[in-house]
């Protein structure tokens, strides 16, 4: 297992029919750092982002997610088609059909990486905690049997799954709202509450989709400082999507600039802030972004 980077990403290529959003896309994330994948709208970001979780089938290249202790092929958890080779190697052949019927997302979260939306996906008429346990449903005790007899083990899981819901209430300052129904919320708790729905579930790596977009400043500066303690209090490693220029260059370790789909430019916010492939696919960018590098 790579020590250094948590997240390696090869030679991604996702094509649309015609479309080409992604054209050999090379990154590394180192672990325990922040960093931020930019570019202008319709640059490829999401799409990156729906790779590394799982939610998109990359057409083509590798993503290898070190966490947990071990390597995980992103794209071969998903599922990836029969090879020739596999017809004369049982075990590969297994493993492929494995992944083929029982592949999928859940099992790169299980890997330990989780991620939140560019639009807030949250169970509104649930209330803030229940958002929270159902996230767990996946490391919890669900045992039909264990709940009808209510035995020891699955009291020990449920209650372990509201101490952990209410931890990470606590840290998103959310504590005074568990009861709430989560539509109530303002848009800013909203998403404060979809990271603690995505930390429930015990990830290495989180990637953020845009969790500043709708926040208002002293919003943000709030959300600045809780990806802080993220990193430094709970060693976990932030991808984060954003278009606040501000907070990108405040917070990020390393940056990784997208545009049509390819990687233009990386390095730290002062390599990126001067470099003129970066300034020129922004000032190229389209009427009505607002953009300060
Ligand atoms: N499911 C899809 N089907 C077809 N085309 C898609 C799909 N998802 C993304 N695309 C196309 O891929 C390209 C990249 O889109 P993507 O949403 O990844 O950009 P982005 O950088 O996240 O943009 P924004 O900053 O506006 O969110 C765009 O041309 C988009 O239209």
């Amino acid at each position: 297992m790579s020590q250094e980077n948590i997240l390696t990403v090869e030679n991604l290529v996702m094509h649309f029919g015609g479309i080409k959003a992604l054209n050999d896309v090379t990154f590394n994330i180192k672990r325990g750092s922040v960093s931020a994948l930019i570019g202008p709208n319709g640059a490829g970001k999401t799409t990156v982002f729906n790779c590394l979780t799982g939610f998109y089938k990359a057409t083509g290249g590798h993503i290898m997610l070190s966490a947990n202790s071990k390597d995980t092929s992103v794209i071969k958890v998903l599922g990836e088609p029969f090879k020739v080779t596999d017809f004369i190697s049982p075990v590969a052949f297994y493993q492929r059909l494995k992944y083929k019927m029982f592949g999928g997302s859940h099992l790169v979260n299980r890997a330990g990486l989780s991620r939140t939306f560019q639009n807030i996906r949250l169970f509104k008429e649930m209330s803030v905690v229940e958002n929270l346990l159902v996230a767990q449903h996946m490391r919890a005790n669900r045992n039909l049997l264990a709940g009808i007899f209510n035995t020891s083990s699955y009291k020990r899981s449920e209650d372990e799954a509201l101490e952990r819901a209410f931890y990470w209430l606590g840290v998103v300052d959310l504590t005074e709202f568990a009861n709430r129904l989560a539509g109530e919320l303002s848009y800013g708790q909203q998403r404060r509450l979809e990271i603690a729905r995505a930390m429930c579930t015990n990830p290495e790596i989180i990637c953020l989709d845009e969790p500043a977009a709708g926040l208002n400043p002293s919003e943000t500066e709030a959300l600045t400082k809780m990806i802080r303690v993220l990193r430094d209090q709970h060693n976990t490693t932030v991808l984060l999507i954003e278009h606040d220029m501000g907070m990108v260059m405040d917070i990020s370790d390393y940056i990784v600039v997208l545009d049509h789909g390819e990687v233009i430019a990386k390095g730290n916010p002062d390599d990126i802030k001067n470099n003129p492939k970066v300034i020129a696919a922004y000032l190229g960018a389209e009427e009505g972004e607002e953009v300060t590098l």
